[in-house]
């Protein structure tokens, strides 16, 4: 994946997707909550460091702010559940805090020395909102909005003269924030991609695990046509508790990997395949009838079969089989009804010797 992943969300799978959003959501609302509270707990500082002119027009402006705010913190709980929602909110809050920005600034048009606090709300701004784990694309179009914004209101308080000097000061202290703003994004959005793979994957194998799995598998139901079938294979290693009592547990960890390597050689990269249990795995095929899902189960069986893993003690073969149960469905089936299908029939392979595929009819 690389860089692919940081740079925008199109490569993260439909679960991370939500979780992230669910992330920015809350870290939203706590941005939303501090905002509100500071800007009306900056109408005290003005109140001493202002004159009474400017404190009586800033303190309506910030009013004005905190009100146009408020709706956000109902917003950032739809936010949760769509990226559009999001996408929404953030602009919305870009917007307001500009325009408080502006109207601000235009404020202090007659003075001669701006105010630091006010002078520094852009940078401010920048800094805060590195605390959402957005991917790099979005914290460019972050960027270049307050960017856009800080310069179009410069120019228009300046009286459309604003000097070379000034423009390159400014640019120069808005992008340092930015890529700042960009840097503390991304290693949040590397954080929670780390987090999220280690609940997600197996330590072992590296396969999706079953939590993962049934995301997955409710995700296709999901997205899946009326009547479409989709089937489900569970694979099952064979006296496996033979093999650790006679080699021992690490060779018992090596069979694993290997039986996992080949489910993904025969599946594909992108295959739905889990670690089901200890020494269980599980297939997902959607658009599949049960024919074909049984002949992909078998090219596994016989592939595992024909792959005997060496013991590192006496170098002889330790042969090594798997039995699987395959189950098809469409959607009038629910996913613990196919499961328990293709359970029953691996049940059924272990009871007819084992190292074989059955199909639930
Ligand atoms: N090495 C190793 N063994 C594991 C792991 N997870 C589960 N096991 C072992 O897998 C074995 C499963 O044994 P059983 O459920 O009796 O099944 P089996 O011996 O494969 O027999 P059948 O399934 O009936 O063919 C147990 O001995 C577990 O300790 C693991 O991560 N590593």
């Amino acid at each position: 994946m690389g860089l692919k992943e940081y740079w925008s969300d199109r490569s993260h799978s439909q679960d991370f997707k939500l979780i992230r959003i669910g992330f920015v959501a809350v870290r939203f609302r706590w941005l939303v909550s501090l905002l509100l509270i500071g800007i009306a707990g900056w109408i005290a500082v003005d109140w001493w460091v202002l004159d009474s002119a400017h404190f009586h027009l800033l303190w309506k402006v910030r009013l004005m702010a905190g009100v146009m705010l408020t709706p956000l913190l109902p917003l950032s709980y739809l936010c949760k559940l769509n990226r559009r929602w999001m996408v929404l909110s953030l602009f919305a809050l870009l917007v307001i805090l500009l325009l408080f920005n502006a109207v601000s600034l235009w404020s202090f048009r007659d003075v001669a020395a701006m105010p630091t606090g006010y002078m520094a709300f852009p940078y401010f701004l920048l800094a805060l909102l590195a605390v959402l784990p957005l991917p790099i694309r979005s914290g460019v179009r972050v960027a270049v909005t307050i960017i856009a914004a800080v310069l179009a209101t410069d120019y228009w308080l300046d009286s459309h003269t604003l000097s070379n000097g000034k423009l390159i000061e400014r640019v120069w202290l808005l992008l340092c924030f930015s890529l700042a703003m960009l840097w503390v994004q991304t290693g949040q959005l590397r954080m929670l991609l780390d987090l999220y793979r280690e609940s997600t994957r197996d330590p072992l194998t590296r396969l999706m695990n079953r939590r993962l799995f049934m995301e997955q598998f409710k995700a296709v139901r999901h997205n899946s046509k009326l009547g479409e079938m989709c089937s489900v294979i569970l694979f099952d290693l064979d006296k496996f508790k033979r093999i650790n009592d006679e080699h021992g547990h690490l060779i018992g960890d090596e069979v694993l990997v290997n039986v996992s390597t080949t489910l993904v050689d025969i599946f594909g990269q992108d295959a739905t395949v889990a670690r089901y249990g200890g020494e269980e795995f599980v297939v997902l095929l959607p658009n599949t009838e049960l024919e074909q899902g049984v002949r992909q189960a078998e090219t596994l069986r016989l592939a595992v079969e024909s792959q005997p893993i060496e013991s590192p003690l006496d170098e002889s073969e330790i042969s090594v089989t798997v039995s699987a149960g395959v189950a098809a469905g469409d959607n009038t089936h629910t996913i613990s009804e196919l499961l328990q299908r293709a359970d029953e029939a691996l049940y059924q392979a272990k009871s007819r010797g084992r190292n074989c595929v059955i199909a639930y009819e």
